[in-house]
């Protein structure tokens, strides 16, 4: 298996996007890229740029999205670490032949219409990673 391209983006669980954002944009100096809603996991994210990377703010759409059960076991903080792959779904298959936990056994639709899939974080040690694929640039 090759290695994944990149850290695509670092989840952090906020309670409120318009409160966070100042801290990152203005004090840290990042660059926001844009904000958007996805339905498919009760969020609200923003992603801003930094290096090949993003910070991912998550803000739950409802008590139903995982980031507000997330906030009400363990508050705000880092949530997951997604990496940046050419095939999200052979690996998630590759993944399940070889007996890894997963959370998503075929990709989903993510933000910025990138096909996504979860491990299980009993996979790694407590921590959520998320796989990520990009469309190409035409
Ligand atoms: C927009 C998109 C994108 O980038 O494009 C996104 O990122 S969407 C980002 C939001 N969407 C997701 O996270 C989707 C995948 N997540 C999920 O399906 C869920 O949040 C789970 C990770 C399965 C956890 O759900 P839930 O807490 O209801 O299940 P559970 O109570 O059985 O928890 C199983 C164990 O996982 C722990 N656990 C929960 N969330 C965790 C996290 N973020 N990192 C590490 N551990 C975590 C719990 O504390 C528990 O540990 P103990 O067993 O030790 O008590
Ligand atoms: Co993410």
């Amino acid at each position: 298996m090759s290695a994944p391209n990149k850290i695509a983006h670092i989840g952090i669980a906020v309670k409120s996007l318009e409160k966070t954002l100042p801290f990152y944009t203005e004090q840290l100096g990042l660059e926001l890229v844009g904000t958007e809603i996805v339905e498919s996991e009760q969020v609200q994210v923003a992603f801003l740029k930094i290096g090949e990377s993003h910070i991912e703010l998550l803000e739950p759409l409802s008590d139903e999205s995982p980031i507000a059960k997330f906030m009400e076991k363990r508050g705000e903080g880092i949530h997951h670490i997604a990496f940046d792959v050419d095939d999200v779904a052979g690996r998630l298959a590759t993944l399940k032949e070889q007996g890894v936990p997963l959370i998503h056994e075929i990709p989903k639709a993510g933000a910025h219409d990138a096909l996504i899939g979860f491990l299980h974080p009993k996979a790694a040690n407590g921590v959520l990673y998320e796989l990520c694929q990009y469309p190409k640039e035409s």
